[in-house]
């Protein structure tokens, strides 16, 4: 059988890891394939050994029955493989065209021909059902459109074989449904697709078959119609893994987190939060539950001081932290998962080690008498490193060497370490595999235990319904329901979400 793409034992080594080791992919024409593995596995490795980001020590690469050597981006885009990267890579400033065609730009009397390239785009958009608006600027448009806008560019440079690195992590429930008929279309127009996921509802709903590996090695190929969740995790992490959390019910005792009429503005000055109340106790786990763009992120930056509020209160515990520092509410016992983990998260060339006391560097024992003490910063981040399970070669390795997953596994262990009267997880288990979500959830649920107030926002609706005590569902600038999670389904949620009414609103 002659494969589209046919990688044979690829072995790719970074200092102190062999991120790849011998490893097989054989892709049919026309399917979707999955590849599947834990946090670090070395998925991203092979998809850029095959885009030719990285070159491997050893194995060989075919693509539709050639041989593939001195392999670059331009030989893979040549050759038919385009990458749509996790982190997009477009020109907030330029409209869509401008970035589809950026590179290969049709000319007309030694210009620019725009209007051509318009028409061309439309014509793929059309023929994919990928909708974008060709005149409108990248940085004015929702991610799932600029996610479209990265497969127009691959589709206009000619792909048919299309690697997706775990698209719908940054997608909103309703994007992923539009993202899954997009690429149901594409192979039934003859592309194929390799699609990096942890989501494993997606690859038994979009997948003909799944390649696993395990700590960079391959562990095997399956035809999703004869396997299931419980199989595909199994074999990714080595053990069975448990899907359903494990709690007792709460017992919440007094308000740590207190908000009155609070208003935010977003960055137009228009009221993002608008007249917000809602109380957190110890001992509980608030989930918030919303459409994308319903004040969330302001709501969390209002709390974490790092966007201005406009009218009401914030209190933790007796303390008012309206308006506050950063540090200052850090210091007054909060911590924070962050939303956006490179922005927010982690000192990308710092060390695993330096980023686990960001907050607390200048303290003691890691600081005396103004100067780090590294000792004792990089024994507690080893103590941290093995607690969490985060691969990476060792705690002085940087935090942008380590793969996605486990950069968020170093900030969940910093923060959940620093035993904060109150934390706030903002989409904790994005881009987590099923394994490391279910040690993640057990954790949340110990600071719960332990007498910590949580609040947790996530768009995973069974994450918030698994997870939450009680669900605060935010529309427009509010919260607009308090919901039992055992009296709700993901139904129920997500008309609320849309703002339909149920019920009253008890803030408390
Ligand atoms: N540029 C690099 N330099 C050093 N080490 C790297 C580099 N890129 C990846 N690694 C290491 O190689 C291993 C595999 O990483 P990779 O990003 O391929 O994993 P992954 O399976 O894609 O993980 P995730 O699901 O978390 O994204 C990890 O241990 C990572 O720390």
């Amino acid at each position: 059988m002659e494969y589209v793409i046919d990688m044979r034992n690829i072995r790719k080594e970074f200092p102190g890891i062999v991120a790849n080791d011998n490893i097989t992919l054989q892709v049919k024409k026309g399917e979707i394939h999955a590849l599947l593995g834990e946090n670090g596995a070395g998925k991203s490795t092979l998809m850029n050994v095959l885009f030719g980001l990285y070159e491997p020590e050893q194995g060989e690469i075919f693509v539709k029955g050639n041989k593939v050597v001195n392999n670059d981006p331009n030989i893979a885009n040549s050759l038919g493989i385009g990458m749509v990267h996790q982190h997009f890579m477009l020109v907030d400033k330029f409209t869509v065209t401008e970035n589809i065609i950026l590179g290969k730009e049709p000319t007309k009397g030694g210009k620019v021909d725009l209007q051509t390239a318009a028409k061309e785009v439309q014509a793929l958009s059309d023929q994919y059902g990928l909708r974008v608006d060709p005149n409108a600027k990248i940085e004015d448009i929702s991610v799932g459109m600029q996610q479209r806008v990265e497969i127009l560019k691959t589709l206009y440079r000619g792909a048919d074989i299309l690697i997706f690195d775990e698209p719908t992590a940054v997608l909103t429930p309703q994007e992923i449904v539009e993202l899954i008929q997009i690429m149901k279309k594409l192979v039934s127009e003859g592309k194929s697709i390799i699609l990096i996921t942890h989501k494993l509802k997606e690859i038994m709903e979009v997948c003909d078959r799944c390649t696993v590996i395990r700590r960079g090695r391959g562990v095997g190929t399956v035809d999703v119609s004869d396997s299931n969740p419980d199989s595909l995790a199994a074999m990714m992490v080595g053990r069975e893994v448990n899907f359903k959390v494990e709690k007792i019910d709460a017992d919440p005792k007094e308000a740590v987190l207190k908000i009155k009429d609070l208003v935010v503005h977003d960055s137009r000055k228009v009221p993002a939060v608008n007249g917000l109340n809602l109380t957190v106790h110890a001992g509980e786990i608030v989930g918030i539950a919303g459409v994308d763009g319903n004040g969330q992120s302001e709501l969390l930056e209002a709390i974490t001081g790092l966007h201005k509020v406009h009218e009401g209160s914030i209190h933790l515990r007796d303390k008012e932290i309206t308006n506050k520092s950063p540090r200052s509410v850090t210091e007054n016992g909060l911590s924070h998962i962050p939303q956006d983990r490179h922005k927010h998260g982690l000192v990308l060339d710092f060390s695993v080690g330096e980023n686990m006391v960001l907050q607390t560097y200048y303290q003691k024992p890691y600081s005396k008498s103004g100067i780090l003490s590294f000792k004792p910063i990089f024994d507690k981040a080893k103590k941290l490193i093995e607690e969490y399970d985060v691969r990476t070669p060792d705690a002085y390795t940087p935090a942008r060497a380590l793969s996605g997953g486990n950069q968020q596994k170093a900030i969940i262990a910093r923060e959940v370490d620093r035993d904060p009267d109150f934390l706030i997880a903002a989409q904790p288990t994005r881009g987590l595999d099923v394994g490391a979500i279910e040690f993640i959830h057990s954790k949340l649920i110990e600071q719960r235990d332990n007498g910590k107030a949580v609040l947790l926002v996530s768009f995973e609706l069974d994450e918030i319904i698994n997870v939450s005590d009680r669900i605060a569902v935010m529309y427009e600038g509010k919260i607009v329901a308090i919901v039992n999670p055992k009296e709700t389904t993901e139904q129920e949620l997500g008309l609320l979400m849309a703002g339909g009414k149920r019920g009253t609103v008890h803030a408390e």
